[in-house]
């Protein structure tokens, strides 16, 4: 067997033990795997082009690290080393001897000589501009790639990808399966994960049969294991089961538990390092306690980039709990389901212990109302068809309690607070955790943070998507919390100005069940009243707290408006002041009109310079200063705070069993850890 797997005959399958069943002759019936099915519609999965496989290969793999470190309770460390590889290192790799170009003309990226000299003009052009721009000291746009050279697919190029964790790891028997069968996995159950379908890890191993035909390599440990799995393996698309080079168990010097995947593809990091670097920080933004590496190698020392996203906190969200389904969210198919795996022997037994909110008074009452032909007693697998139909009516018609968003983990304001003031460092923020809500019998919970200002902020709406603590970065323009922010918040209502202010929207959805649309876990649809709802109060509930903030400075800006105002004819009017007085004073005997008591007093105390210009003008000082103090106090009475400003601090409730306490209050939530 050689190094690299290639040109290997591994375990190759059994003929004849296909599933399809024989045909016809003359039938033109056809059935496919699933993963031939995926790998003819990649992009339904996020593999669209080599640059998106590229970033979705990333993603994939680094989601799978975060679930599995999550899932042992461990803070997730985790290496992402994207390598490139020339054409040239790539042929050696595989055994293909490099060949010089003949006919150019005959490939894609060929160039004409006029093609040529148009190029380099247009070049030397932006060149000028560039130069231009760089001597007024003006930011330039970056040159895009198609100016860099001839046009043409040359710029994707070859990558090896690593992704290294401090998970779970896998057991030795399950690897194959879990990376070389298509929809097979270990997160099918009703459980908040980033990963649902069993698609991903599988579906970089096919980009990579189809792109470079090189195996993918596992290397994991279990914690406690005295070895190390390695596990090199590609795919069988046609049966859709997996290719084993080699299975081994190494020995594990470093006692390490974990995960490492290694995997060699076609992309394109040209256009597409923008979107793998946002990936990466807005992942921090959501996972402050986690630690990324992220290392980008190349043969250009100048493109090569090692970024650190350090660990922010060492407190985790808790482990989103496993639960049952609810009565109102499923379906004949899943009740069948659950009669054939349950252990329960009889129906009531059944119906209060496979379903969430049915206790045992409520089932028996539900058996009630299902007929004479039912009984609490009965055998729940000798139902027979037309009963399973008579009870997911029930269940359709039936009402139920609402499912509880206890087995829910979400992201938590102190973590999206911490996340936004890291990356954004606004001037404002504001946060809030909405209630559970459901969809479909599927619990939900919505988190959302408003920020006003920050670095590298845009003018506008900049809007920030996680769903299950994913980041969502393509197919914004459709997404629900877009749409909610551009256009059912109307941002006057706040004082913000929806153009020129630089707004940060940050939502967090968590759910036993996004409702991605697609596989490619991109967006979610805006057709889902509860979660359009949702979002546009959390959004609107921080919009409030901000329009507080914005009103105190703006009450605090006028103060100083009126105050600098009136300061400043203080001269003026001292002067004025002391002028008519020092004329009356001065008046002759007989014209002079007769004043009496404080007047004689004051007009006396002028005249003998007792009271002079400076007087005057440091008493109208002191009065400015007086009035100023008495508003100032005037308007925090009113706002409930007796001498200084004062704000609201409460706790959160303990019964979540989560080992700390969270304090909340509109300018921060302080997380106190017992
Ligand atoms: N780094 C890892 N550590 C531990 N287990 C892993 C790791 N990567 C993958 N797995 C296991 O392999 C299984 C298949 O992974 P895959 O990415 O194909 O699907 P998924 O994560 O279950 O779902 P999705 O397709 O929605 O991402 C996972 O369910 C998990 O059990």
């Amino acid at each position: 067997m050689d190094d690299n797997g290639i040109g290997d005959s591994p375990e190759e399958p059994k003929k004849g033990k296909s599933k399809t069943p024989k045909k016809a002759k003359d039938s033109v019936l056809k059935q496919k795997s699933p993963a031939e099915f995926f790998a003819e519609n990649k992009n339904i999965a996020g593999f669209d082009n080599p640059g998106k496989s590229l970033y979705t290969t990333v993603r994939e793999l680094v989601e799978n690290s975060l679930d599995s470190a999550e899932s042992i309770k461990v803070l997730p460390s985790i290496e992402v080393t994207i390598e490139e590889i020339t054409k040239m290192n790539f042929n050696t790799m595989i055994g293909l001897v490099d060949r010089e170009r003949v006919d150019t003309a005959l490939y894609d990226d060929f160039e004409s000589a006029k093609a040529r000299e148009k190029r380099l003009a247009k070049e030397a052009r932006l060149q000028e501009i560039q130069a231009k721009n760089a001597s007024l000291g003006k930011k330039g746009k970056e040159p895009s790639s198609n100016t860099k050279g001839p046009k043409g697919r040359g710029e994707t190029s070859f990558f090896k990808v690593i992704c290294k964790d401090n998970g779970r790891g896998m057991p030795h028997d399950d690897i194959p399966n879990m990376f070389g069968r298509v929809l097979s996995g270990t997160k099918y159950g009703l459980k908040q994960t980033r990963g649902k379908f069993g698609l991903g890890a599988k579906m970089a191993l096919i980009w990579s049969k189809m792109s470079t035909g090189i195996p993918i390599e596992i290397s994991s440990s279990l914690r406690g294991q005295s070895y190390t799995s390695f596990c090199r393996l590609d795919i069988d698309i046609h049966q859709n089961i997996p290719h084993i080079h080699l299975h081994e168990k190494r020995e594990d010097k470093e006692k390490w538990h974990g995960a490492e995947i290694q995997v060699i593809i076609e992309g394109n990091w040209t256009t597409y390092r923008s979107k793998i670097l946002h990936y990466m920080r807005q992942m921090a933004v959501i996972t402050p306690y986690s630690e990324f590496l992220f290392k980008f190698i190349s043969g250009t020392a100048d493109k090569n980039m090692t970024i650190k996203f350090s660990r922010r906190t060492d407190v985790m969200p808790p482990v989103p709990l496993e639960t049952k389904h609810h009565p109102s969210a499923v379906d004949l198919l899943l009740i069948k389901r659950l009669i054939t795996e349950t252990s329960k022997p009889n129906l009531l037994q059944f119906l209060q212990h496979e379903f969430v909110n049915i206790s045992k008074s409520h089932a028996e009452r539900l058996i009630g109302e299902m007929g004479p032909d039912f009984s609490s007693k009965m055998p729940v697998k000798s139902l027979t068809s037309q009963q399973i139909v008579r009870i997911h009516q029930l269940f359709r018609q039936a009402k139920f309690d609402d499912p509880s968003g206890d087995c829910l983990s979400p992201a938590g304001e102190y973590n999206l607070r911490l996340g936004i003031i890291k990356e954004l460092q606004p001037e404002m923020v504001a946060t809030y955790a909405g209630s559970p809500q459901v969809f479909e019998g599927h619990p939900l919970i919505v988190e959302a943070g408003v920020s006003l200002g920050g670095k590298d902020v845009k003018q506008g709406v900049n809007i920030f998507r996680f769903a299950n603590r994913i980041p969502l970065l393509f197919e914004q323009g459709a997404d629900v919390v877009t749409r909610t922010a551009l256009k059912r918040i109307n941002w006057n209502n706040y004082k913000i100005n929806q153009v020129q202010d630089k707004i940060g929207v940050f939502v967090s959805i968590v759910s036993t069940k996004i409702p991605f649309k697609g596989t490619g876990k991109e967006y979610i649809g805006d057709d889902i009243t509860e979660i359009s709802t949702a979002v546009k109060t959390s959004i609107q509930q921080c919009c409030n707290q901000l329009k507080a903030k914005i009103m105190k400075k703006l009450q605090a800006r006028e103060r100083q408006d009126r105050k600098r105002n009136l300061t400043r004819y203080i001269p003026d009017a001292a002067r004025a002041v002391y002028l008519v007085l020092e004329e009356m004073a001065r008046d002759e005997e007989p014209k002079r009109r007769r004043y009496e008591g404080k007047d004689a007093e004051l007009l006396q105390k002028v005249a003998s310079e007792e009271i002079t210009e400076m007087t005057l003008r440091d008493n109208l000082i002191q009065h400015v200063e007086k009035v100023d103090y008495e508003m100032g106090l005037e308007y925090a009475t009113q706002n409930g705070a007796s001498e200084e400003p004062r704000e609201d601090i409460y706790l959160n409730s303990l019964e979540n069993l989560q080992n700390f306490i969270d304090f909340h209050s509109p300018v921060f939530v302080f997380r106190l850890i017992p």
